[in-house]
C-alpha cells in the first residue's frame, strides 16, 4: 500500500470533521477522492501531508508509519498541490521553478521535464501574475512534479478550469502512473471528472468515507446496455422477447450483447421488415451505480 489510514479522524472545535477513515491506495492507483464542499477532503489530504495533526488514528505512507521520525523521509517522496499553488506573481514561471529547484536541490532536467509534462514550455518567460487560472494550476502541478514524487496529492486541481482545461488535466494525470510510476490521489466534487480517470473511488460525506471501491469492480457492475430505436418498436419487442427487452420512451433496451449478438438482432429485425434507426450503447454512470449500490441519491 502507498497510503493506508486507520480510523483517521480530525476534530475541530468539538466537532469531528473527518471521522475514522480507512483509506487504501495501492501503488500506481489514481485515487479519486470525491465529496461535496466541506466534506473533509482538504483536511484529510493535509493530514496525509503532515500539515494538520490528526486527533486520532494512524497513517502509513509507503509502508512506513507517518510519524515525527519518518516524516521528512516520507515527504521527500511526496508532491502536492493543496488549495491554490504558492508562487511569486511578480516573477516569471521559470524563476518560480528555479526557486523550487534550489529549495529541493534538484537537477535542471527535472524542471524541464516537469514543465514539459504540463505543457508550459512556451509560458515560462511570462510573469505568473499574468497567467490564466489554468496556467497557474499547471505551474502548481509542475512544482508538485519537480521532484518526481512516488505519491502525488492534488486537492481539486481542476477547480476553476474550463472544460478544455479539465480534459487536458485529466489526460495529464492519467499518464503519470504509466509513464512515471507515480501514485496519484486527487480530490474533486465532480463525479464525472473522477469517473473518467480514477482506478479507485473514495467518497467522503460529512467527514465519513461512505464508499471506497475499485473502478474495475464497478465496471463489472455496469455492463453496457444496447438501446434500439426502430420503425416498429412493438413488433421488435415481440420478436426479441427471448432477449428480455425493456421498453424505453421511444425504443427498446436490451442487456449486454456481444458484437455478434447485436448483429444477429439487427438482422432479425431487418428480415422481418423492421427498419433499425439507432443502435446505441449506454453505460451506467458512477451516479447510477452509486444509487444502485446504496439506494441513495448522490448529491455532491
Ligand atoms: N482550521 C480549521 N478550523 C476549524 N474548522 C475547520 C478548519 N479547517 C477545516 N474546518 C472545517 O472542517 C470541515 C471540512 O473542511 P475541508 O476544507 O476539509 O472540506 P473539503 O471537503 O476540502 O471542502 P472544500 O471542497 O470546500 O475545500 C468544514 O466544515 C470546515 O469548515
Amino acid at each position: 500500500m502507498i497510503v493506508a489510514t486507520d480510523n483517521l479522524s480530525k476534530e475541530y472545535d468539538g466537532v469531528y470533521r473527518v471521522q475514522e477513515l480507512d483509506i487504501r491506495i495501492k501503488e500506481g492507483d489514481i485515487y479519486g477522492f470525491l465529496g461535496p464542499n466541506g466534506a473533509g477532503k482538504s483536511t484529510t489530504m493535509k493530514m496525509l501531508l503532515g500539515l494538520v495533526k490528526p486527533t486520532s488514528g494512524t497513517i502509513e505512507i509507503m509502508g512506513k508509519p507517518f510519524n515525527e521520525k519518518n516524516r521528512r523521509d516520507i515527504l521527500a517522496s511526496v508532491g502536492s498541490l493543496i488549495e491554490s499553488p504558492s508562487y511569486y506573481g511578480h516573477l516569471t514561471g521559470r524563476e518560480n521553478m528555479e526557486i523550487i529547484r534550489r529549495l529541493l536541490d534538484l537537477p535542471k532536467k527535472n524542471i524541464e521535464e516537469a514543465v514539459h509534462i504540463v505543457r508550459m514550455e512556451n509560458q515560462m518567460e511570462k510573469k505568473v501574475k499574468n497567467y490564466s487560472l489554468g496556467m497557474k494550476q499547471r505551474l502548481g502541478i509542475a512544482m508538485a512534479l519537480a521532484r518526481f514524487p512516488k505519491l502525488l496529492i492534488l486537492d481539486e486541481p481542476t477547480n476553476g478550469l474550463d472544460p478544455a482545461g479539465i480534459e487536458e488535466m485529466r489526460e495529464l494525470i492519467k499518464m503519470l502512473p504509466k509513464q512515471y510510476g507515480m501514485t496519484v490521489m486527487i480530490s474533486s466534487h465532480i463525479l464525472s471528472e473522477i469517473d473518467q480517470m480514477a482506478t479507485v473511488v473514495g467518497i467522503i460525506n460529512q467527514g465519513c468515507l461512505i464508499f471506497q471501491e475499485r473502478m474495475s469492480v464497478l465496471d463489472m457492475q455496469r455492463e453496457p446496455q444496447i438501446i434500439l430505436r426502430t420503425s416498429d418498436n412493438n413488433h421488435a419487442f415481440q420478436l426479441l422477447k427471448k432477449a428480455n427487452p425493456q421498453r424505453t420512451t421511444d425504443g427498446l433496451q436490451i442487456g449486454a450483447l456481444t458484437d455478434e449478438q447485436t448483429g444477429a438482432v439487427v438482422q432479425c429485425l431487418c428480415s422481418n421488415g423492421i427498419s433499425v434507426y439507432r443502435v446505441e450503447e449506454h453505460r451506467e454512470s458512477l451516479e447510477d451505480i452509486f444509487l444502485n449500490l446504496t439506494g441513495k441519491e448522490l448529491t455532491l
